[in-house]
């Protein structure tokens, strides 16, 4: 990446504005999942082990600009406080006299943690006098919310137009590995893309059909594709107004040498429910009163196989309903597949990373990525505002 990171620029007795995306599953004010907050920790220790005073920033949820007591970021800063193994003074604000004042009060190798940015509605407005608050609390700014650069918000864009600003680690490592992914794949380069919705994959798979050799498609999405080829899919998702978008997505793989590959069985079910009946058809006999929410064995198959005969493999989005067991096994054979391969292995985040997580593969696979809506807009082939304003390596 030709962006400045951590490494280029001096941080001894320097007053370090650090966005993080502590962006975390939270359940009863207890957090489910801390990949997130352990991905920023060597950045932070590398702020602390430099001398600097680490001043870190996040949003958590979607407060829209108002102050959301669940909302607040402390448990956050007690489990920073756990991994790090030293005090990180949770702030009750983000701007303003009294988080000046904590922070005048810091030694070299403090951490202070703000609270909730998005509680200031300046924050998604990307508001420069928001920003400008901001930056007036520190001398540089570095950027390691990787799941967040995909916004052009007040901490992760604005701010960047007037301090010094960097690129953190987690930054640096989620950029070059799915850039060169994307930019000099290692073939058989394919690309798993499922989810609910092919509104939502548009760009992903627009992109991606100029890049890979294999495309799978599942989740969903691909009953509009089923539909697309002229089969019946009963209630199956569909999104008719994109069947024709579907279709051009068919041909423009067939003009690219790109292989297509479709599901050819389905577990379909007679409710939309963990207790309904099911039952595995064939992609062409879908019943017209049931509707299809897993991937059948054959197709099973068939995905792993390829996945086993590739050197690279992206993932984005669940294979069937995975959050209810008897729709899972489609999600979790791709997982275990994306296992065993001697592929290199990347995960897009969001839900394909918490079917990974769930399924016990996560340490298998080459890259998890800690952004959801920013992996997919970089697998988009678009660039991220967070990054962009960071400061060029000269
Ligand atoms: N066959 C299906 N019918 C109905 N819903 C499905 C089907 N397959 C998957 N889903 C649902 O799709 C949802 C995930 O889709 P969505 O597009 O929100 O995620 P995603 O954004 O693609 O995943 P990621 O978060 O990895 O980017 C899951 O909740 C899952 O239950
Ligand atoms: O969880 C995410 O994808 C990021 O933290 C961004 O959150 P947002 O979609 O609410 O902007």
């Amino acid at each position: 990446m030709n962006k400045k990171s951590v490494r280029d620029i001096d941080l001894r007795g320097k007053r370090v504005f650090c966005r993080v995306d502590f962006n975390v599953p939270m359940q009863e004010g207890q957090i489910t999942d801390d990949t997130r907050i352990k991905a920023a920790v060597p950045t932070i220790q590398y702020i602390i082990d430099q001398g600097g005073k680490a001043i870190l920033a996040s949003h958590l949820g979607r407060p829209k600009g108002k102050v959301v007591e669940e909302m607040r970021l402390t448990p956050v800063a007690k489990r920073l406080s756990e991994l790090l193994g030293k005090e990180v003074k949770k702030l009750d604000e983000a701007i303003g006299e009294n988080v000046k004042a904590a922070i005048a009060a810091m030694n070299d190798g403090d951490v202070i943690l703000l609270e909730n940015v998005r509680f200031y509605a300046g924050e998604e407005k990307n508001d420069p006098e928001l920003a400008k608050a901001f930056a007036e609390l520190a001398d540089v700014y570095v950027n390691d919310a990787f799941g967040a650069a995909h916004r052009a918000h007040a901490s992760t864009e604005g701010i960047a137009h007037y301090l010094p600003a960097v690129a953190g680690f987690l930054m640096l490592k989620e950029i070059e590995i799915l850039g060169k992914a994307l930019s000099n794949p290692e073939r058989p380069f394919t690309a798993i893309i499922g989810g609910a919705k092919v509104k939502d994959k548009i760009g992903v798979i627009e992109n991606l059909l100029e890049k890979v050799d294999n495309l799978i498609i599942g989740g969903g999405l691909a009953y509009t594709f089923v539909k697309a080829q002229g089969h019946e899919i009963g209630k199956s998702l569909l999104e008719e107004d994109k069947i024709e978008l579907a279709k051009s997505f068919m041909e423009k793989a067939k003009e690219n040498g790109v292989r297509f590959l479709m599901p050819i069985d389905a577990v379909v079910a007679d409710e939309f429910s963990e207790n309904a009946n099911t039952k595995v058809v064939d992609i062409t006999e879908i019943p017209a009163d049931w509707e299809a929410l897993d991937i059948g064995p054959k197709t099973v198959e068939l995905y792993q196989q390829v996945i086993m005969d590739s050197k690279l493999v992206i993932w984005n989005g669940p294979m069937g309903v995975f959050e209810m067991d008897a729709f899972a096994k489609g999600t979790n054979a791709i997982a275990e597949a994306m296992a065993k391969t001697n592929a290199t292995t990347i995960i897009g985040g969001g839900d394909s990373a918490a079917a990974v997580e769930k399924a016990g593969y996560a340490d298998q696979m080459t890259h998890i990525s800690t952004g959801g809506g920013a992996s997919l807009e970089f697998m988009e082939g678009k660039e991220l505002p967070g990054v962009v304003a960071l400061n060029d390596k000269e």
